[in-house]
């Protein structure tokens, strides 16, 4: 091929979205009572477009959620993919066979579902949780997050107290939690007073977890 043509192949950012290979790139961090983490920053190259055509097409609406008794408003918006329904780009579906590969034997199953969370800007966020709807209360399991755009911090903390973690995630980056994680520790997306552009992040979770 043609160098000119092969170097504007690249400058394309229509063309420019792939997935890095996971095997051993991805590292992981043990926390307390049965937790891990796992990162892999930047796995997925190249998003900007794709990015914007999630921000077009897929059908968010306004979120409602369950916070320990009640259902409250969480300033960001969603959409969820059931298990079997078409994901909004193949890219996704690439991830999730990705996935499904490097963490099939400690999992036991495949990821189901796909929830797709779209954070407009810093007053957008998620309050302290657990994915713990379903089998996550009670079972180990593994949540799958790709996240797309700017970076937000996600933040960690084990239930009953103690030091909180925090990552920056955006342009890519993959982070995975397993084992206990959902029922010990928890999670947030806290606001953003610094001018903060927008992020999706992408949930891969298996059957009966929410
Ligand atoms: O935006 C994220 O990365 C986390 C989303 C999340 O924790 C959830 O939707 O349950
Ligand atoms: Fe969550």
């Amino acid at each position: 091929m043609d160098i000119a043509v092969q170097a504007s192949l690249f400058d394309d950012p229509t063309e420019g979205a792939r997935l890095e290979p996971l095997g051993d790139s991805v590292r992981r961090r043990a926390l307390t009572a049965g937790a891990w983490i796992d990162v892999r920053p930047g796995w997925l190259q190249g998003s900007e477009q794709l990015f914007a055509d999630l921000v077009d097409q897929v059908p968010w609406r306004a979120e409602r959620r369950q916070m320990y008794d009640r259902v409250v408003d969480v300033p960001r918006l969603v959409s969820f993919y059931a298990e079997d329904a078409p994901l909004p780009d193949p890219l996704l579906t690439e991830a999730k066979t990705a996935l499904d590969a490097h963490y099939r034997c400690e999992l036991g199953e495949p990821f189901a579902t796909a929830g797709l969370c779209y954070y407009r800007d810093g007053t957008d966020s998620v309050a302290w949780h657990g994915d713990t709807i379903g089998r996550g209360g009670t079972e180990d399991t593994i949540v799958a997050i790709v996240s797309l755009g700017a970076a937000r911090t996600l933040a960690l903390r084990p239930r009953g107290g103690g030091a909180s973690l925090r990552y920056s995630l955006g342009h890519g980056d993959l982070l995975v939690m397993g084992g206990s994680c959902q029922r010990t520790w928890e999670h947030a997306v806290p606001k953003s007073t610094r001018p903060t552009g927008p992020r999706i992040s992408v949930q891969f979770r298996t059957r009966g977890v929410r």
